[in-house]
């Protein structure tokens, strides 16, 4: 049974070779590993490099190769004491003669928001001061002001921005083993497009793939949008609400790292923010409503052709719903999320066991399986019962695995998954 899962997953460097272009921070890293914890080597490491270069693939691809047990934490998680706390405890215990070596994971440590997490970063020094182990963190901008306290402490090691070569090979060899059809000035532009960001063209390229069935020019001019990656969340939303002109209202959207979740929930939380005149909020709210109707059928139906409508809606559609221009500067901060919001303890820990699950069976780390994996298959499970079914029992889900993941459609999922069983065993009777 082939299951679709995304393939920046089932694609991602499984060998140190196979992660492509770093050669420098390869040796850097490496090198610094093996004298970890000799005299005047620095007890923690930063990775940085722009988006999709490899950063969390080549710590992943070490600990296997070299046999290191990784754990993992994401910046999203630091706003949870006990959970720095947990890894804290894990990373000052020794590693026994029989228990495997282990590397502790920071990933995105310049997502830590000063502000809301506050302690984030006296916890982190706290974690590295105390660590028996090696601390890796990852970062796009080392640059940025919350990380000025770490940096004395840690070994920076630079990853480079992937060429538009590299990104074509990777996305060829995706081609042939997947059987795509697809021609080289196709891929050279998603390469072009995604600016270095293996990830963004890799998922560029299954979603052309999966609506269409092959890879052409024309379907990757008319599909990917041009990505500008300059800017931080809150200051694309500073650009979207105070355009002037449709396009920049549309540009502003993808002009940041976000994906469409994160986007819909920025808006939604923001739009309060920025507007005071009730009707304005009601229409900007309707505006993204409608959007959010069409990136429903986009994500149920596979009708990428219906992008650009969500664009207009959620871009110009939010933005003109002032009734006069006024420049106005926000405060746009990251939004509480939902899943903090609503998520009691006991529905934490079966994403936490449904995150392990997974991670062990794709052989991929768990804040790869929380950040990539899980979001995905939430979306199957609410709005494609049937494939749902098909990937619970691909990767043997438990009940409460699908209770959590498809909410009240659970039922319809082991309904399809019994009816499923049945359907097999009247082929193996007949
Ligand atoms: N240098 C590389 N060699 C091989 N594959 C890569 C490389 N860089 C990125 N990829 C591919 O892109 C995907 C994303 O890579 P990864 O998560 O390592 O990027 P990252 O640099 O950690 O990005 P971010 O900063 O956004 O977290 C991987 O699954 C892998 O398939």
């Amino acid at each position: 049974m082939s299951i679709a899962l995304p393939w920046i997953i089932k694609y991602r460097p499984k060998t140190i070779d196979d992660v492509v272009n770093q050669e420098e921070a390869k040796q850097a890293f490496l090198n610094w590993l093996d004298n970890w914890g000799k005299p005047g080597q620095k007890k923690a490491a930063l990775l940085h490099g722009p988006a999709g270069c490899g950063k969390t693939s080549l710590v992943e691809a070490v600990a296997r190769s070299r046999g290191y047990q990784l754990f993992e934490m994401n910046a999203s998680d630091f706003r949870r004491k006990s959970d720095i706390e947990g890894i804290a405890r894990i990373a000052a215990q020794t590693s026994g003669l029989a228990s495997k070596r282990k590397i502790i994971l920071l990933d995105e440590v310049d997502g830590i928001n000063t502000k809301a997490d506050e302690g984030g970063i006296e916890a982190i020094i706290e974690l590295i001061n105390v660590s028996r182990n090696p601390v890796v963190m990852t970062a796009n901008n080392p640059y940025s002001k919350n990380l000025l306290p770490l940096r004395q402490n840690v070994l920076e090691i630079p990853m480079k921005r992937l060429t538009e070569t590299n990104v074509v090979a990777a996305l060829k060899k995706i081609c042939s083993a997947e059987k795509i059809e697809c021609n080289d000035e196709a891929l050279r532009e998603i390469a072009k497009r995604s600016e270095g960001d293996l990830r963004s063209a890799i998922n560029d390229l299954q979603a052309i793939a999966e609506t269409y069935g092959r890879i052409t020019l024309e379907l990757v001019k008319s599909f990917v949008v041009y990505r500008d990656r300059q800017y931080a969340p809150y200051e694309a939303l500073q650009k979207l609400f105070n355009a002037k002109y449709l396009f920049q209202a549309r540009d502003a959207l993808t002009s940041t790292d976000l994906d469409y979740d994160e986007l819909f929930l920025w808006l939604n939380e923001h739009i309060p923010t920025y507007y005071e005149d009730p009707e304005e909020v009601v229409r900007a709210y309707e505006a993204l409503s409608r959007a959010d109707v069409y990136y429903g059928r986009i994500i149920r139906r596979g009708q990428w052709d219906l992008l650009s409508y969500m664009y207009d809606m959620m871009g110009p559609g939010v933005a003109f719903a002032r009734k006069v221009y006024k420049y106005r500067f926000k405060p746009f901060r990251a939004p509480v999320r939902k899943r903090q919001l609503s998520e009691t303890r006991r529905s934490r820990e079966v994403r936490e066991a449904l995150a392990e699950h997974l991670a062990s069976r794709l052989l991929a780390s768990k804040a790869t399986v929380k950040a990539e994996v899980i979001p995905y298959l939430q979306v199957i499970f609410k709005y494609n019962l049937r494939y749902a079914a098909r990937i619970a029992r691909g990767y043997s889900l438990s009940e409460e695995h699908i209770n959590w993941l498809a909410g009240s459609k659970a039922s319809e999922v082991i309904g399809y998954m019994k009816r499923g069983e049945k359907a097999r065993e009247r082929r193996r009777e007949g």
